[in-house]
């Protein structure tokens, strides 16, 4: 099993995803460039948290038609594993791989800091080493996590179970204190908070590890 983080022009936690995958997690992980138009030899993507093309336009909005794209497209509709964090859950977004769109916190301001979480599906291939609810602690960084939809996309990511984190202390202003989505197949996932950032105690938390457990979960049961 190989992973590809994609690397765009202004990210920023691109090393810190490859380090949690590979050097923490064990996982065979490689950096790609936005450029490539292959992901051949790998069985899935993360794309890391940043500022991709500097924000312009929207977060994300740029970023979503780089050369890369196309194939990370296929291997959303192929059912293949699909992650993106902050910067790379908006990518997701407006690539519409996942439903919704991220505006700028309730605050207008830039937020740091760890939070708390809810893991409120646990049975994702990104979260099932977590138990149900468990309440985990992990880093966010972001001017623009204000989770937004309509209220039929809501009811739907309700009804389809694809609600995958809550906060628990609402820091941005998200409906529904959403914090991370699946698609409705359940393969592609964005969330803001940082599981990479949270994988050694020296970090503050290890909260995310099991996020990267899960997914060792989720390829050994393909395996088998
Ligand atoms: N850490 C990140 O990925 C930040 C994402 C984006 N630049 C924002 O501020 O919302």
């Amino acid at each position: 099993m190989k992973l590809a983080v994609i690397v765009f022009p202004g990210s920023n936690c691109d090393h810190d995803l490859l380090w949690a995958a590979k050097n923490i997690a064990n996982i065979d992980a490689e950096f790609v460039s936005h450029n490539e138009t292959s992901l051949d030899g790998f069985d899935g993507v993360l794309l890391p948290g940043g500022f991709s093309y500097g924000d312009y336009l929207r977060c994300g909005a740029i970023a979503r038609f780089s050369n890369i794209m196309d194939e990370v497209v296929r291997f959303a509709e192929e059912g293949k594993l699909v992650f993106g964090t902050c910067n790379g859950f908006q990518i997701l977004t407006e690539a519409g791989l996942l439903p919704g769109v991220l505006l700028k916190n309730k605050s207008l301001s830039f937020i740091c800091k760890t939070t708390p979480l809810k893991v409120v599906n646990n049975t994702t291939i990104f979260t099932n080493a977590y138990e149900e609810n468990e309440l985990i602690h992990l880093p966010i960084a972001h001017g623009e996590g204000n989770y937004y939809c309509d209220e039929e996309t809501l009811q739907e990511l309700k009804d389809n179970n694809q609600i995958v984190f809550t906060y628990a202390d609402n820091p941005n202003g998200s409906l529904a204190d959403i914090a991370g989505i699946t698609n409705k197949a359940g393969n592609v996932l964005g969330m803001m908070p940082h599981p990479e950032r949270a994988v050694e105690e020296l970090l503050g938390s290890e909260d995310g590890l099991k996020f990267f457990t899960s997914i060792i979960n989720h390829f050994k049961e393909v395996a088998n």
